[in-house]
């Protein structure tokens, strides 16, 4: 057995190279951009009034002016604007050629109806105008390489006319579910059996983290069925999540199975509560991940080595933070395993949960965090800082 750093340093060390792909925009939100992306316009590609109101020279705004002409959003005319004149602009309108000013409808009086007196004490030159460029110089980087694509940055990118976009690929997934006693939610549960529920969670989580390539396989506990469904699912995709069987129980085929499929293993079983027989292999450039079937053990690796992975191999921001809390009470175990607790975290202070039980994940519904208490450690008193990591 080895300890948890261990196990987080050598899956670090087979983290594959990323991969780079070319999405439409549509389809490229919460990726991670692979290359700089500039703008092929300046936007805006005019001078562009903020407000509705009134284009003057700034020169003029002490005169009566008369208003000539009109500008509205969409209009492609230029218009020129002379000196003593007004012209009607509305926002988003390009600025007529001469006028370097747009005063608000509010700040100004009409006389004998096509006359203009400005009221605005704090008018100033340029005052309500968008610059050519203002949001993006054309041939300039507009959003750089390593960018997180947030909402805002899609429509920053569809603004500048951009329809492609350079990211870091999204590996494919398999998950590979076992155990002869489990029913798919929807039967009847008959005596002995368990309504599979981590398929649930994991297709959760992965497409939390931005996986939307996923293909779920069910197994009975029959070694040949086992290693039939693991050479086809690292032959399709780059990393294989095997859930159950990973253990020493007499129907635990899968370490055997990786073994045929010739996998490399990396490390199995490590020193952590719930979790122990957490299992890590590779094979070339892919990964094979072994969770223990018990809900709640499944969950806590995935968030605690898989997760990790999938942000590096992406370059997309972890749905995981490390912090650290003060206890809300005390809690006692022995030295000799790491063990990470369902617990609250609210305004710097942490809670552990009731049921911490790794069959159990009701617990795991209320959490937003884990608690760690280290290997060594025989667990902490109230009001002691602990680390924690915050679930997103
Ligand atoms: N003699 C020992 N027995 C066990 C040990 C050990 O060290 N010595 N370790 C225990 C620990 S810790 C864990 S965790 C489990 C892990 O076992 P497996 O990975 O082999 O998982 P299974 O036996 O297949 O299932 C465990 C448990 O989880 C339920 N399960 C499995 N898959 C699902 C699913 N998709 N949805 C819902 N529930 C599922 C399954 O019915 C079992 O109750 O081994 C201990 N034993
Ligand atoms: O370590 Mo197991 O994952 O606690 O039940």
């Amino acid at each position: 057995m080895i300890s948890v750093q261990e196990a987080q340093n050598i899956i670090n060390q087979n983290i594959p190279k990323e991969k780079h792909q070319i999405l439409p925009l549509k389809e490229a939100f919460g990726y991670t951009t692979s290359e700089d992306i500039y703008s092929k316009y300046n936007i805006p590609n005019f001078s562009q009034s903020s407000m509705d109101g009134y284009a003057i020279r700034f020169e003029d705004k002490d005169l009566k002016l008369k208003i000539v002409g009109e500008m509205s959003a969409g209009t492609t005319e230029p218009f020129q604007l002379e000196n003593g004149t007004a012209c009607r602009i509305f926002t988003g309108a390009p600025l007529p050629i001469g006028a370097d000013t747009v005063v608000m409808q509010e700040k100004i009086k009409i006389e004998n109806n096509d006359y203009l007196i400005i009221e605005d004490y704090d008018l100033e030159k340029k005052l309500n105008i968008r610059d050519a460029g203002s949001d993006a110089k054309k041939d300039t980087i507009a959003i750089s390489k390593d960018s997180y694509l947030s909402a805002a940055a899609i429509g920053y990118l569809a603004g500048i006319g951009c329809t492609e976009v350079p990211v870091y690929a999204q590996p494919s997934v398999s998950l590979i579910l076992t155990g002869n006693e489990l029913v798919q939610p929807g039967n009847n549960l008959e005596f002995g059996q368990v309504f599979e529920s981590n398929s649930y969670q994991l297709e959760s989580v992965l497409k939390q983290c931005g996986i939307n390539s996923i293909e779920t396989f069910w197994v009975k506990d029959d070694p040949l069925e086992v290693e039939k469904t693991l050479n086809l699912a690292i032959s399709k995709t780059d990393i294989v999540i095997l859930v159950g069987g990973v253990s020493v129980g007499d129907y635990d085929y899968v370490i055997d199975a990786t073994k045929k499929c010739g996998i490399e293993q990396q490390f199995h079983k490590i020193r952590q509560k719930p979790g122990k027989p957490f299992y890590f292999g590779t094979k070339d450039e892919k990964l094979v991940f072994g969770l223990p079937g018990n809900p709640s053990s499944a969950l806590t690796c995935f968030y605690l080595y898989i997760v990790p992975v999938l942000s590096k191999i992406m370059k997309r921001p972890t749905i995981t933070e490390k912090t650290k809390a003060t206890t809300t009470s005390s809690y006692k175990k022995k030295a000799g395993l790491t063990h990470f607790l369902k617990a609250t975290y609210a305004d710097g202070k942490v809670t552990p949960l009731h049921a911490q039980e790794s069959y159990r994940l009701q617990s795991f519904a209320e959490a937003n965090c884990l608690m760690i208490l280290p290997e060594n450690s025989e667990g902490c008193e109230k009001d002691e800082v602990v680390e924690i990591i915050l679930l997103k």
